[in-house]
């Protein structure tokens, strides 16, 4: 079962509109055909893909939980002793509730939830929202890692400063950690950027108002707030955080409220 809850919105795109499939899961997220679009979507293999028409060179964007870097990194990654598990105050015993409020393409949620954490990922672009979608129906699906997977990952389209909000004021669910990972303006030239990475910013740019994110963050999550961002960026709305844990090229800053207790 896909659990998605879903915000209409209106985004242009170029898809094959005689493929059935393509097209409702078009229709489902608000996606409108533009012949002139900058970005196609694929369905081929079962999988969606995100292709940027005027650099055909560059891999489409999936998101598969199921095989490649994701799996490969739940397989031999390092377990809890990797740094965002720090972040988040996993330890043993300890499997807190996290809302990832910038989802993206899931990776960090999945690394959460696949060390026991339930997550509820929140992503406002319908394009990336759809990918996650896909990418969530298949891992859904599958034999090895279906069930834990139905049980602890979700998706909500939608805007995580006024959903966060609204959580805050209306919830009787616990959310212990609220994780934030906005994308930062890139301070290297594009052609240095990864590959991969480039399809994606230039799909959804950078998170100018990511600093509203964390007031929002602050009055839902009851043990802390976990904000990734790369080594040179500032505090995210200018506040210092409690304590930062850092890694080559980003620090996770820790917002604490409350100790993490089993
Ligand atoms: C850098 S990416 C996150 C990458 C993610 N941590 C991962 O591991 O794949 C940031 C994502 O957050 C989304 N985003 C930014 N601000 C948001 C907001 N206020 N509400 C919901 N999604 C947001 C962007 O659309 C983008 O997909």
């Amino acid at each position: 079962m896909t659990q998605v809850n879903q915000t209409k919105t209106s985004y242009g795109i170029f898809f094959n509109r005689h493929y059935p499939t393509i097209e409702s899961a078009c229709e489902r997220w608000g996606l409108v055909y533009d012949a002139n679009a900058e970005f196609e979507l694929v369905f081929e293999d079962n999988i969606l893909t995100l292709i940027k028409r005027d650099e055909p060179k560059l891999k489409g964007i999936s998101v598969d939980f199921v095989s490649g870097a994701v799996a490969h990194r739940r397989k031999f990654g390092g377990g809890r002793g990797q740094s965002i598990a720090k972040a988040v105050g996993l330890k043993q015993g300890v499997n807190p509730s996290v809302v990832d409020g910038t989802a993206g393409l899931g990776r960090d949620a999945f690394v959460l939830a696949s060390l026991g954490c339930n997550v509820t990922m929140v992503e406002r672009h319908p394009v990336v929202a759809a990918l996650l979608e896909d990418g969530l129906r298949r891992a859904y699906e599958d034999a090895e890692i279906g069930d834990w997977m139905r049980e602890r990952m979700k998706l909500f389209h939608g805007s995580s400063i006024d959903s966060l909000a609204d959580a805050a004021h209306s919830s009787n669910t616990e959310v212990d950690v609220v994780y934030l990972d906005p994308m930062y303006p890139h301070r290297e030239k594009s052609a240095l950027v990864k590959k991969e990475m480039r399809v994606f910013q230039s799909l959804v740019g950078a998170d100018l108002d990511a600093d509203g994110l964390l007031a929002p963050a602050m009055a839902l999550a009851s043990k802390r707030v976990v904000v990734k961002r790369p080594d040179y960026a500032e505090d995210l709305d200018g506040v210092k955080p409690s304590m930062v844990i850092a890694t080559k090229k980003n620090r996770f800053d820790v917002y604490v409220r409350a100790a993490m207790t089993a």
